[in-house]
C-alpha cells in the first residue's frame, strides 16, 4: 500500500530561523513559504535528493499543530508522509483494519495540491502518519 517517503514534517516556533538553519547551516534548497489556512499552517519545503522536509508554523486560531508546539517549545518532528496510488482504497483498507482516519475521513487537498489523509498516531507506533495520493 504505502510507497515512497514523500516528506518528514517538523513543527517550528520560528519559521524564518528554521529556514536559515536549513539553507545556511545545512546548505539545503528551501522553497518560499506558503500559507495553508485550511490546514492552519504556513509551510516551507526543504528539497532533498530523495525526499523533502516540511517545516510547519501554526497559523490562525485552531491550528492542529499549535498544541504540539505548546508541548514541544523548541519544535520537533510532527508527522511522516507516505505516498499511495489510491487514497480512497488505502483509507478503506486501513479503516477495515481498525485504524483511525482523522477528520471526517474525506481526503483534503494538501500542500502539493494532492489529496491527503491523516492516521491517528496511537495506531502507528506513536507517529502521526499522513498519506498523499500521487
Ligand atoms: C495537509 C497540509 C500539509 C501537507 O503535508 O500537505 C500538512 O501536513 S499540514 C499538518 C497539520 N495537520 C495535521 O496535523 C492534521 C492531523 N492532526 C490532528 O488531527 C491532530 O494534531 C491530532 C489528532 C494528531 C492530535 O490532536 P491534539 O493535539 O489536539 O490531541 P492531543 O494533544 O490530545 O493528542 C492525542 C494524543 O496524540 C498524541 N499526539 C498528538 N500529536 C502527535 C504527533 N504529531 N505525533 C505523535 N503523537 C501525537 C498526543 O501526545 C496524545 O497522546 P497522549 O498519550 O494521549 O498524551
Ligand atoms: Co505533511
Amino acid at each position: 500500500m504505502i510507497g515512497k517517503l514523500n516528506h518528514v514534517a517538523i513543527v517550528v516556533p520560528d519559521l524564518d530561523k528554521a529556514v536559515a538553519t536549513y539553507r545556511d547551516a545545512l546548505g539545503a534548497k528551501v522553497s518560499d513559504a506558503t500559507d495553508l489556512p485550511e490546514h492552519g499552517v504556513r509551510v516551507v519545503f526543504v528539497e532533498l535528493p530523495n525526499t523533502k522536509v516540511e517545516l510547519l508554523l501554526p497559523i490562525g486560531e485552531n491550528s492542529p499543530v499549535a498544541k504540539f508546539l505548546e508541548k514541544n517549545a523548541d519544535g520537533g518532528m510532527h508527522h511522516i508522509c507516505y505516498e499511495v496510488d489510491d487514497i480512497l482504497a488505502a483509507r478503506d483498507k486501513l479503516v477495515a483494519s481498525g485504524a483511525r482516519v482523522l477528520g471526517n475521513g474525506e481526503p483534503k487537498i494538501g500542500a502539493h495540491g494532492k489529496p491527503v489523509l491523516f492516521l491517528h498516531p496511537k495506531d502507528f507506533c506513536g507517529t502521526l502518519v499522513e498519506i498523499e495520493q500521487v
